[in-house]
């Protein structure tokens, strides 16, 4: 396996956050004069925060939390296709792909230009991509935005198609620098028992 490429983004105060969560924080506990040790820090922060995965409790309430998933949906081969210029991506969108035999795809939408702020559109995923994917053998769907519906989306569709396919979904990815092709990724979650989502460091390699 080659070298790690990350493929997240950097958690500060700066970080984007969807409209009205959380803010992320991070702060010295104690400092290392105050505890004559050690420096220990607390963070906050919402569990959709930079890249991140979405448990299916996330949205169905009935759903799956974040230990309860296989963590062999996150790490494995990948196919990164690039879908930039679609304002929602379609079946017809992946047809020239080699996509049979990938159990993870990683759509470069290329739609969220400036990662100092939360994007006011993005490109999103047609609900009709969940079944074409679920033929092809694909479990995990990656998007380089923060959401895989519009976000102003209440119903959300795509994450209900997927959810219903059995797809599992990772957003927030950084795929500007990313040749579109076949990689190695990991994204593993954090063992968050009750959790709706996790933040992931995300790497692929070749
Ligand atoms: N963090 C939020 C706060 C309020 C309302 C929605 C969200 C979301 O993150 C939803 C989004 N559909 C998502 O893809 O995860
Ligand atoms: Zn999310
Ligand atoms: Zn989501």
């Amino acid at each position: 396996m080659g070298k790690l490429i990350d493929v997240s983004m950097p958690l500060s105060s700066t970080v984007p956050i969807w409209p009205g969560d959380t803010l992320f924080a991070y702060e010295l506990t104690w400092t290392k004069e105050e505890s004559g040790s050690v420096n220990v820090g607390q963070i906050t922060m919402s569990t959709h925060t930079g890249t991140h995965i979405d448990a299916p409790f996330h949205f169905d309430s009935q759903g799956e939390r974040v230990l309860e998933l296989d963590l062999d949906l996150y790490a494995g081969t990948a196919l990164v296709v690039d879908v930039s210029g679609r304002d929602c991506v379609r079946p017809e969108d992946l047809e020239s792909e080699r996509l049979d035999g990938t159990q993870r795809v990683l759509l470069k939408t290329n739609s969220w230009k400036d990662r100092s702020v939360f994007p006011v559109r993005i490109a999103c995923l047609h609900e009709s991509l969940a079944p074409y994917l679920f033929e092809k053998g694909v479990r995990l769907i990656g998007v380089d935005v923060p959401s895989v519906d519009p976000l102003d989306s209440k119903e959300l569709p795509a994450h209900h198609a997927l959810h219903g396919k059995g797809i599992h979904i990772l957003e927030g990815l950084v795929l500007d620098d990313i040749e579109p092709g076949k990689y190695h990724l990991m994204a593993l979650p954090l063992p968050l028992k009750e959790g709706d989502g996790s933040p992931v460091r995300a790497v692929l390699s070749r």
